[in-house]
């Protein structure tokens, strides 16, 4: 019998947690939207920022208030004021930024994808291990309202035996410099790593993966479609493109019922749960009304971060890095499948 209703999120009260000092590496397009919403709706205080481009850290932080405007990454790490590190470059120097903090002994937020190979990826790991400080991947969407109403849907076996996730994710990015860069760009990297997290966040670790896609002009992958394979059976299919707006929809489909997650499926949106058997009347809907918007989701991971090292974590238990780490390796795979090869690899 399914549910006539959704169960409520359960959330972590933003004053609850240590207010950290955060500095920010890299003040680009996703820091200016971390910043605002990190300060608009929870406890954390972005208290130093550093640009190599100059001029970049003054312009970012006066109007922001942010006391420290730096000109080098390793004043940032090494400032006695900051707490912790958001790494927000773009995703070859993830690796590279993100040891420069643990080095200096700062735990580290890493911007998805937390580098742009799984080996890359386990060093940063290995890393924060050895120092003893937390790293963790801005998979924001796992911090995000929907996604704890999710784990309770998971948790209470509602949908049965869970055999089928899909998940979409396309917009023509193919304008942005950095996506088409072969250094580290391509959709998979960007924008499938939303993906390959929503089946992992269900399913678990898939032990195989098959690609099929195109390339753009510049050699990265453009489009995709990825079919994953689980021990259990199941399958996730993952459908990426950087060359045109689709859906964005995810849904996962069990023996007891189906669960759409509203579009855009990685941002704070909704819920709507169906019977198994083919009926168009939804049996249970939950909507995001918690006054925090699209991207402004991107605040719930800064207050999941302190919540954890409140708790004593150097992991999140929400997104652990050993789950970062192996869907790197499962988009690596899928990109050199077709053939979509960065420089250097
Ligand atoms: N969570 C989300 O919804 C989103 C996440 N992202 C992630 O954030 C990261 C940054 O993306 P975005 O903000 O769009 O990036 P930007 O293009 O705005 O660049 C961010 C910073 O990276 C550094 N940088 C960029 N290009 C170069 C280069 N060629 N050489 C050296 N440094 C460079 C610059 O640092 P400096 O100022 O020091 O020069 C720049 O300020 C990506 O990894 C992406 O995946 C991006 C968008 C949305
Ligand atoms: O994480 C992301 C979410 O969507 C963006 C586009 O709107 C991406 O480019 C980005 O990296």
């Amino acid at each position: 019998m399914l549910p006539s209703s959704l169960p409520a999120p359960r959330l972590i009260d933003p004053a609850s947690v240590t207010p950290l000092r955060w500095g920010i590496i890299g003040p680009g397009g996703i820091a200016e939207t971390f910043a605002d919403s990190v300060h608009k709706h929870t406890t954390q205080r972005i208290v130093a920022v550093a640009s190599q481009t100059p001029g970049k850290a003054e312009a970012f932080a006066t109007p922001r208030g942010i006391p420290h405007a730096l000109t080098s990454y390793d004043a940032l790490v090494n400032h006695p004021e900051v707490d912790v590190v958001y790494v927000a470059t773009t995703h070859q120097f993830h690796k590279a930024h993100a040891l420069l903090a643990i080095a200096a002994g700062k735990h580290v937020l890493v911007e998805k994808p937390l580098a742009t190979n799984p080996t890359d990826a386990q060093e940063i790991v290995d890393a924060a291990k050895a120092a003893g400080v937390l790293a963790m991947e801005a998979m924001w969407t796992r911090y995000i309202p929907q996604s704890e109403v999710m784990r309770q849907i998971f948790a209470d076996g509602i949908l049965g035996d869970i055999s089928f996730v899909f998940s979409d994710f396309g917009q023509d990015l193919r304008h942005v410099p950095r996506l088409m860069d072969p250094a580290a760009g391509g959709g998979l990297l960007d924008l499938g790593i939303y993906n390959f997290a929503f089946s992992s966040f269900v399913l678990g670790n898939a032990t195989s993966i098959n690609t099929v896609g195109s390339l753009t002009s510049t050699g990265v992958d453009e489009t995709t479609t990825s079919v994953l394979s689980y021990d259990s059976g199941a399958q996730a299919v993952a459908t990426v493109t950087m060359a045109a707006f689709t859906p964005t929809a995810a849904s996962v489909s069990g023996s007891a019922g189906r669960l759409n997650i509203h579009e855009p499926f990685f941002t704070p949106s909704g819920l709507t749960l169906f019977a198994s058997e083919f009926n168009p009347t939804p049996v249970a809907t939950w909507r995001d009304e918690s006054g925090v918007p699209a991207h402004e989701g991107l605040s719930y991971q800064a207050t999941a971060l302190s919540s954890f090292l409140d708790q004593g974590l150097t992991d999140s238990p929400l997104r652990p890095l050993a789950e970062a780490v192996s869907d790197n390796a499962l988009i690596y795979q899928a990109r050199h499948q077709i053939g979509a090869v960065l420089t250097g690899e």
